[in-house]
């Protein structure tokens, strides 16, 4: 087998006394579409950005201990900015466009990452933009977009930045039934475009359509790991994690 995309390797982190993430370890291959689920608080946000060099104010960057490897190299404790730099996009839970700011202009400033002429990155961004389509929304303020535009716009800024890895936080959170649908044909897109994607997601719909392997959280430790058929079986997860709403996705 082909070395991993990315390898996660005993992590652990912790908040005060709360152990966040307790010894995770997993492997994504290039191409995977895989999700993280568990129950709030499970450490699933954590993970993300712990991943990708996010990290609360105030906090130590980077794993307390054990390891992440992205694309080969030992990329534990680095900047989110050099992990963008490096291939690895994430789409945070909570839409913070940046006001005041076109839709282009906003995809545009993840084109930056890549170039450094503004002219560039507006063209850039219109690409991403149309990846999302939002290319009719382009003129528009962020602040008189809906909020299912502005997940997508989210998702547009992140492909502007050129990810090989895409990790999306509950990019579905809040959307009706219909705009979760379009939102996994999305993700189901970018995936086909070759970027490998990580997904947290709670709406078990959207999981079961598009993940080839589910990884689950529980209290910070790892559960289970394997296809989505095997994992809504585990008696493990069906424990932890809402069995019945689990058994009826
Ligand atoms: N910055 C922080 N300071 C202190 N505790 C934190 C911080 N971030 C997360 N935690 C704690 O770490 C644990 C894991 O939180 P995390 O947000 O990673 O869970 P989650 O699985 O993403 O939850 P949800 O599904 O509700 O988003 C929780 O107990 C949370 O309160």
């Amino acid at each position: 087998m082909s070395d991993p995309l990315l390898s996660v390797r005993n992590l652990s982190k912790r908040f005060g006394g709360v152990v966040a993430n307790d010894d995770i370890s997993f492997d994504i291959a290039a191409g995977e579409l895989v999700s993280i689920i568990g129950p709030n608080g499970a450490g699933k946000s954590t993970l993300f950005k712990t991943v990708c060099g996010v990290t609360p104010p105030r906090s130590k960057r980077g794993p307390d201990s054990g390891k992440v490897f992205f694309r080969g190299r030992d990329t534990s404790g680095f900047a989110a900015h050099r992990m963008c730099e490096a291939g690895l996009a994430l789409v945070f839970q909570e839409t913070e466009p940046l006001k005041g700011m076109t839709a282009l202009e906003n995809a545009a400033i993840g084109a930056l990452v890549r170039t450094g002429s503004f002219h560039e990155a507006l063209r850039l961004g219109g690409q991403a933009l149309e990846r999302v389509e939002l290319g009719h929304r382009a003129d528009i303020m962020v602040d008189e977009l809906t909020l299912a535009e502005r997940r997508r716009l989210e998702i547009g800024r992140a492909l502007a930045t050129e990810p090989v890895l895409l990790l999306l936080d509950e990019a579905m959170a809040g959307l009706t039934p219909t705009e979760v649908q379009s939102a996994v044909a999305l993700v189901q897109r970018i995936a086909g475009d070759g970027v490998t994607v990580i997904l947290i997601e709670h709406v078990l719909q959207a999981v079961m359509a598009v993940s080839q392997r589910i990884i689950v959280l529980d209290r910070g430790r790892k559960i289970a790991d394997g296809t989505p058929s095997d994992v809504v079986a585990d008696p493990a997860v069906i424990t932890a994690y809402l069995g019945s709403e689990l058994s009826n996705a």
